[in-house]
């Protein structure tokens, strides 16, 4: 016996008629989806489907997957489900797909951009079961892992080979879902973002067919074999298919770390100190910037004591030597622009606290105000144009009055620009977020360099690539999803 109902929370059925097909149709699937796959514990919510361990329905748990760490909240998910292994992955898609009913692949839940929010009547599908690392190759330097595989699970896991995955976003992310959203991080300036680590991925198509993008074991470091369908995936935020492994390359871990912290009178001075450091090819591994509102925040947060004024967070990797010298480089240009003497990070505790200080700064701003929420820009910009387009973001979150600052990784051109976002500003904060989007393409840039455009950004990506572009990127989307089910709403409308 299925007891089995749905929270419907703002979908509009105009009749009664769609609301029972809606019922009818979501009854079935969920009953297809409990009978026909494995189980894994959840617990019975509030009106869970009774029998099943491995499909809920539940309100709790419809919430949870309802939302990710924007200020995006629309609607809840009708069904949440917990494959355990690519083939059950493969048999929901089908099941979905027989059913019609839109999919949203469920990841960790840190996306920026809403992307695993519902827009209407939905599954989400938590890959987090699948959870194996596997193919560790010490001597290529590469590694396989599934989609409920976190960024610092891998690192805990190679801790004693030598080796390290460099892309860190400051959140615990899982690693198929940086994927999916192109994500970046305070190391990219040296190791590269997800779409220069990632070597291979195995995806589920909507019909659930499974393909390897590269062609399955393929894990070298370059080809020119096709097309790039690996490439085409990172950044496709759910929309074309379930990432369900992700072969990544791997980094050897630097010989020495340094890191200090480097303040400066103004946050022009700060950031033409980063653009003369990366126009001098100086290997920097780590250059973040902060403007005063952002160091308020960390030293509030994280209990750091810096001079509330911008800084540059740095951090040096290599040899004795080529480290030394790299040092001595970036202080000459830090000097040159008013920069203060360095303060080193001595010990590792003091290293490890400096850098989650600056993965936290998002919690950090939302604890300002408590229960507000926040939003936060992402525009990258060629390095030279850097200067501009900070100062201009700088301009507008004066005139707006807003509570807000600056921050990011502009090593590579990438920076933020954040705000709180009380009720009544919602407009406000919205004109504000799509200047500063606006004024990154007038740049050459984009309005996304890591954070992808989720449902927000879809307005400005038609700007940023054009009519003709955004026609073919829909074309191909039809291609790998012809009935639209692969989290619709989410990259275009
Ligand atoms: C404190 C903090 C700090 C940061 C960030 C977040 C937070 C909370 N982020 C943003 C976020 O961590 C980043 O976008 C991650 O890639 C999201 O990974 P999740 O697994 O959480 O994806 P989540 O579950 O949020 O899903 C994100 C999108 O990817 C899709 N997706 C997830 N898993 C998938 C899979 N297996 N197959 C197909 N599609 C999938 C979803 O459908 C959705 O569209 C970030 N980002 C960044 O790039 N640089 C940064 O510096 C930071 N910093
Ligand atoms: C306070 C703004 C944080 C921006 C979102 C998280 C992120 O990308 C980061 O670099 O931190
Ligand atoms: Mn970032």
């Amino acid at each position: 016996m299925l007891l089995f109902t749905t929270k419907i929370v703002g979908w509009k059925f105009q009749s009664l008629k769609p609301l029972l097909s809606y019922y009818k149709n979501t009854y079935c699937l969920a009953r297809a989806l409990s009978v026909n796959v494995n189980v894994v514990e959840v617990e019975n919510g509030l009106a869970s489907i009774v029998g099943s361990k491995y499909v809920a329905t539940s309100h709790a748990i419809c919430e949870q997957h309802s939302h990710d760490e924007s200020y995006h909240r629309h609607l809840l998910p009708s069904i949440v489900v917990w494959p355990q292994s690519v083939g059950e992955v493969s048999e929901v898609a089908k099941l979905c797909t027989a059913h019609k009913m839109p999919m949203i692949p469920f990841g960790t839940g840190t996306g920026m951009e809403g992307g695993v929010a519902p827009m209407g009547p939905s599954v989400s599908i938590n890959l987090t079961k699948l959870n194996e690392i596997t193919d560790l190759h010490l001597d290529d330097f590469d590694v396989k892992a599934q989609p409920g595989v976190t960024r610092k699970q891998l690192n805990y896991d190679l801790r004693s080979t030598g080796l390290w995955f460099p892309v860190d976003p400051g959140s615990d992310a899982s690693l198929c879902g940086m994927a999916a959203t192109g994500a970046s991080g305070t190391n990219a300036v040296r190791y590269g973002t997800m779409k220069q680590n990632v070597l291979n991925l195995q995806v589920v198509l909507a019909d659930g067919t499974i393909l390897h993008t590269a062609g399955e074991k393929r894990r070298c470091k370059k080809s020119s074999a096709g097309y790039n369908l690996t490439e085409l995936f990172i950044g496709s935020e759910g929309t074309l298919g379930f990432i369900t492994s992700a072969t990544l390359r791997l980094h050897g871990q630097p010989e020495m770390t340094k890191s200090a912290v480097c303040s400066f009178p103004t946050i022009m001075d700060a950031v033409n100190t980063a653009m003369q450091i990366l126009q001098c090819s100086i290997p920097i591994a780590r250059i973040e910037l902060l403007d005063e509102t952002s160091i308020k925040a960390v030293n509030n947060y994280s209990h750091l004591t810096h001079p509330e004024m911008p800084h540059l967070f740095l951090e040096f990797h290599g040899s004795a030597a080529s480290t030394g010298e790299q040092v001595d480089q970036t202080a000459e240009i830090a000097g040159l622009n008013s920069g203060s003497e360095f303060k080193w990070a001595e010990t590792q505790e003091e290293h490890n606290h400096l850098w989650q200080a600056r993965h936290d700064l998002w919690y950090a701003v939302k604890a300002f105000k408590p229960g507000s929420t926040a939003i936060s820009t992402d525009a990258c910009v060629p390095v030279s144009a850097l200067a501009e387009a900070i100062s201009h973001s700088a301009a507008l979150l004066d005139e707006s009055g807003l509570i807000g600052g600056i921050l990011g990784h502009v090593g590579d051109g990438n920076y933020h620009c954040f705000v709180i976002v009380e009720d009544d500003q919602a407009k406000l904060v919205e004109s504000l977020t799509k200047a500063i989007g606006k004024k990154a393409i007038e740049l050459g840039g984009t309005c996304t360099g890591e954070h992808g455009i989720g449902i927000g950004k879809r307005p400005l990506l038609k700007e940023e690539v054009g009519e003709k572009t955004l026609k073919l990127m829909k074309a191909i989307k039809c291609s790998f999803d012809p009935l639209g089910l692969m989290n619709p709403g989410k990259v275009f409308s």
